[in-house]
């Protein structure tokens, strides 16, 4: 994802590269990754001394809460993609962004077909009661379930504002029933050949509906995190949902 970001803002007129932050990154010298002389190459928080308007991050689960807290701590407008904060992370994260009137956005998934699946998610959750959410990735990916698919359940039990009821009486013996969030089971599957997909699928009495999303590119994300770098210049809060700006 970070070369998928290099390449948009090379791209983009009004955007330019003005450091990447990598702490394992052993040489310092922009050469070495193909970026412009002008690049700074940082490996510790304590070297950061750019001054830069935004920070885009596509990390690691466990690096990204410390990551967006140092940007917001230094008046950088976080657009974070990275996926694994809790629920109490983000908001604590929104607190700090918030109090300063800082712009800035996490969001669980840039690509427009994934807002949309949740936007209509949410539509159905109105209509029945029961749900639950199969997502499909990568192998290499280090978090379960995905951050879209936990956002997904968030945003159903928003609008159901209430515990989705299971069978008491079944009994899971190897946890094949998944996750839950609040009675709303998630499962996950890691293979090779997928990049990203998921379907949210919905019971009634008699019927089912299942809204299906899937992402064949990478470069699909691009056209949200454009979106949230030029929205996160506008606004003075931490948006969380790329679906609540488009
Ligand atoms: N919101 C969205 O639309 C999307 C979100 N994602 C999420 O983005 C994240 C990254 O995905 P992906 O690019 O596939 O993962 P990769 O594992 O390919 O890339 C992660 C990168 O983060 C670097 N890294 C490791 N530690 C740190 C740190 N402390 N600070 C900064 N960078 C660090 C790694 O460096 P090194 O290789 O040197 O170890 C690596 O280059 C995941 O959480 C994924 O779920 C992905 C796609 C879309
Ligand atoms: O790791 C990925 O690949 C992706 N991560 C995000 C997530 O956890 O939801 C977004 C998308 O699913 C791709």
């Amino acid at each position: 994802m970070g070369q998928k970001v290099l390449a948009m803002i090379n791209g983009e007129n009004d955007l330019q590269l003005v450091a990447v932050f990598n702490p394992v990154a052993k040489s310092q010298d922009p050469a070495d990754y193909d970026l412009d002389s002008s690049v700074k190459v940082y490996n510790d928080y304590s070297q950061i001394d750019v001054d830069a308007d935004i920070w885009i991050d596509f990390s690691i689960p466990s690096a990204v809460f410390d990551n967006t807290k140092f940007a917001i701590e230094h008046n950088i407008k976080p657009v974070i993609g990275t996926s694994g904060m809790s629920e109490d992370q983000i908001a604590e994260l929104k607190k700090l962004a918030d109090d300063k009137k800082l712009g800035g956005i996490i969001a669980s998934n840039f690509g427009v077909s994934a807002v949309l699946m949740m936007k209509f998610a949410q539509v159905a959750a109105k209509y029945f009661d029961h749900s639950e959410i199969l997502e499909f990735h990568h192998e290499d990916k280090l978090d379960a379930p995905s951050g879209t698919a936990m956002n997904t359940a968030k945003l159903i039990h928003d609008v159901q504002q209430k515990d989705q009821v299971n069978n008491k009486n079944e009994q899971d013996k190897i946890g094949a029933r998944g996750g839950d969030y609040h009675g709303i089971k998630i499962h996950a599957v890691r293979l090779p050949g997928f990049v990203a997909d998921e379907e949210v699928v919905f019971g009634g009495q008699g019927e089912t509906l299942t809204i299906k999303q899937s992402t064949t590119d990478r470069n699909s994300f691009m056209k949200g995190v454009r979106i949230a770098i030029t929205e996160v210049m506008k606004r003075d809060e931490l948006v969380v949902g790329l679906e609540k700006i488009i």
